[in-house]
């Protein structure tokens, strides 16, 4: 079934001093769609969402929002016309409650223009209510961990009637368990027709939560593909702009001799069973998201956590105490 076009953007420029944030660029998202845009760093893509919420005014171009000319000239307008902006960094106020967080500047009014606190508390409670969320509406948002105040973003965009959300880098600073809670809440806002627009640089993320991804290079629009007509090596070799076989040079398949060997590295709730080796000339990434226990590895290693089991060796097999916090930390010998 053809879905009805939500917003429509065509032939948008912006151009900063002495750089073209956007050339031309279109892009169309439709009603009850996840909607991925992807692109390089400096692609383009905050500038345009910066355009859709009212922050920029674009130099030429147009967009539409159900059919309606859409120019929004600052951010409130684009509120009133239903868009709804999750920031990367929550923009909440922390000493106020979820409620009059979510109310904030609209909240409802009983007579003389009093606020209703009890209503703005209701509508928040059943909110909550409507994804599952057990949280107290009354609560302090500074009381609240960065996924929760996430969460009171989109009821706040949600509460406002917004008919496009646009979600910048949503799940960077959540962890597995939130970033699930994050998507079910997503799906849910796309089956009442609510259109999202979900930037990420995880394409993991966008094939499994999208249902189409737009492309940004050098602040072109290059193309919009469905996630299951195409892969992310198509992605990634659209968004570079050349073959994937040349976005990261042939490493030598020589391995120099090991540096740091860490065993079985364990510390009880952070991470357990941790093995690797880390090799001359060699760059080793700990990949996982927030929770994961990257940190608190590299901190063990470091010697500045201690650890409950396991041993980390240095070159020539110098075992270095995991016991016990280091006053200092090991001293690498290069
Ligand atoms: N306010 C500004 N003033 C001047 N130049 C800007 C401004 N905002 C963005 N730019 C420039 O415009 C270009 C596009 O930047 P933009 O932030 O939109 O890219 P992006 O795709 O969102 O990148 P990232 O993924 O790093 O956020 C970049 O060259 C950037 O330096």
């Amino acid at each position: 079934m053809e879905r009805e076009v939500l917003l429509s953007i065509q032939g948008i420029t912006k151009t900063f001093p002495g750089v073209k944030a956007l050339d031309g660029v279109d892009l169309e998202v439709t009603q009850g769609e996840i909607h991925g845009l992807v692109g390089e760093n400096g692609a383009g893509k905050s500038t345009l969402l910066n355009i859709i919420s009212g922050v920029f005014r674009p130099d030429q171009g147009g967009m539409w929002l159900c059919g309606q000319p859409f120019a929004p000239a600052n951010p409130r307008q684009a509120q009133d016309r239903g868009i709804g902006f999750v920031h990367q960094e929550t923009a909440l106020c922390p000493h106020l409650s979820i409620a009059e967080n979510i109310f904030l500047g609209r909240a409802p009014e009983r007579s003389l223009s009093l606020i209703d606190f009890k209503q703005a508390e209701d509508l928040t409670a059943k909110l909550l209510r409507e994804f599952h969320l057990d949280i107290d509406p009354n609560l302090r948002v500074n009381e609240l961990n960065i996924a929760a105040q996430q969460v009171v973003e989109v009821l706040k965009a949600l509460s406002s009637e917004c008919r496009l959300l646009i979600l910048d880098e949503p799940t960077s600073s959540l962890t597995e368990s939130e970033t699930e809670t994050l998507f079910m809440m997503l799906k849910k806002l796309s089956t009442k027709g609510i259109g999202v627009l979900y930037i990420s640089h995880r394409l993991a993320e966008v094939f499994r939560i999208c249902d189409r991804v737009s492309v940004f290079r050098d602040g072109r629009y290059i193309h919009t593909k469905k996630v299951t007509e195409t892969n992310p090596d198509e992605m990634i070799t659209m968004m570079v702009g050349r073959s994937i076989d040349n976005l990261y040079p042939p490493k030598s398949a020589v391995k120099g001799e090991p540096l740091l060997r860490v065993e079985s590295l364990e510390r009880q709730g952070k991470f357990h069973d941790i093995s690797f080796t880390v090799y001359q000339g060699e760059i080793l990434g700990l990949a996982g998201l927030v929770g994961a226990g990257r940190t608190e590895v590299a901190r063990a290693v470091c010697g500045i956590d201690r650890c409950d089991r396991g041993e980390v060796y240095l070159e020539g097999g110098q075992s270095i105490s995991t016991a016990m916090p280091s006053p200092s930390p090991p001293k690498w010998s290069m």
